[in-house]
């Protein structure tokens, strides 16, 4: 009879660590785990992860660079890597981990050494941006701006306990500095030539997402209207079923989707005036982090 493969979470006590965590329950895996007092302790973690066959790093991007490179110093031996963490996102030697990103991403996901997991904001952004660009109906030299809210979960153990003892703001906008950690992901993925304006907003909500782009279709090449771009998206999501292309609605909750490992994406706009926005809703802790990445640990694992 053939084992299960091995699987060690770095960093299971966190919030995304612990959602994977959860979630493997269900997959025919062995959970590999750390004693919780040596959690940090480098020697420790190093053992754990050679006992493994994939490893998913769910820290903070310095500890997953570190992570990365005691396994690259074991060559061969080494186990593969899935990173949760922002630090390999625009690495040229990651696979990136959209698997609806292009026809043959599955198949790099699956047959990958290293995947990096995609971040929130850039789950989003890119999966509205990249097949238009694909598609020649939106200029990759387009100014793209970007808005997006997230649930607190978005800024980790941290930011949770900041809402849920004392109170955080109602809503917030950050990142006013326009050097968000996102920006070079959605950047490179969405195949943009010029770097997007992204402006992040956190509310007092736990789980949730939704990242808007507006665009003035005048400024499109052609006569694009609002049907050819919801026709294009229509056109690559075909079959998928994560990320589904929806009518477009009055008013979106940023919510809705929260425990959802799926993704919604929509084009509003008025034909009238020129202009549109197109949205992509999701929960930023299911397609946002755990449910992309139990996507591709069962690529990668061929679950
Ligand atoms: N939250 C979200 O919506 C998303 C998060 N991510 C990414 O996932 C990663 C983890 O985020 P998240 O789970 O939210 O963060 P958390 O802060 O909730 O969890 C991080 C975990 O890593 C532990 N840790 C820190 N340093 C080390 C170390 N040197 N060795 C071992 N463990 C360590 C922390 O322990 P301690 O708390 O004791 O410091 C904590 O348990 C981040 O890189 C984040 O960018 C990705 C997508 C979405
Ligand atoms: C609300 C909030 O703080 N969100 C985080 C983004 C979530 C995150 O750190 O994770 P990923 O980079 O892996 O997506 C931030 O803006 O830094």
């Amino acid at each position: 009879m053939t084992q299960n493969p091995v699987i060690f979470i770095d960093g299971e006590a966190g919030t995304t660590g612990l959602e994977i965590r959860q979630r493997l329950v269900d997959l025919p895996v062995q959970l590999h785990t750390i004693d919780p007092a040596h959690r940090k302790d480098p020697a420790a973690r190093k053992e754990a992860m050679l006992a493994a066959e994939l490893v998913v790093l769910c820290l903070p991007d310095a500890a997953s660079r570190e992570a990365a490179e005691m396994m690259a110093e074991e060559g061969a031996g080494a186990p593969r890597l899935l990173d949760a963490s922002s630090a390999f996102r625009t690495a040229s030697d990651w696979v990136y981990g959209l698997p609806e990103l292009t026809p043959g991403q599955t198949q790099k996901i699956a047959s990958a050494q290293r995947v990096s997991n995609p971040g929130c904001y850039p789950t989003g952004a890119i999966a509205l941006l990249r097949p238009l660009i694909d598609a020649g109906v939106l200029d990759a030299h387009y100014p793209v701006s970007i808005n997006a809210v997230s649930g607190y979960s978005g800024g980790g153990r941290a930011m949770i306990e900041a809402h849920e003892q004392e109170g955080g703001p109602a809503f917030e906008l950050y990142g006013l500095g326009l050097e968000h950690k996102h920006v070079p992901e959605i950047h490179l993925h969405a195949g943009l030539k010029r770097r997007p304006v992204f402006v992040p907003s956190v509310g007092h909500f736990p789980r949730g997402m939704i990242v808007s782009v507006p665009l003035h279709l005048d400024d499109l090449k052609g006569h694009v209207t609002t049907e050819d771009l919801h026709s294009a998206l229509m056109a690559h999501y075909a079959g998928q079923d994560k990320i589904k292309v929806l009518p477009a609605e009055g008013s979106l909750s940023a919510s809705a989707l929260a425990g959802n490992d799926g993704m919604e994406l929509r084009v509003h706009g008025s034909t009238h005036s020129r202009q549109a926005v197109l949205t992509a809703r999701l929960d930023n802790l299911g397609k946002g982090a755990s449910g992309a990445a139990l996507q591709n640990i069962a690529l990668m694992l061929g679950l």
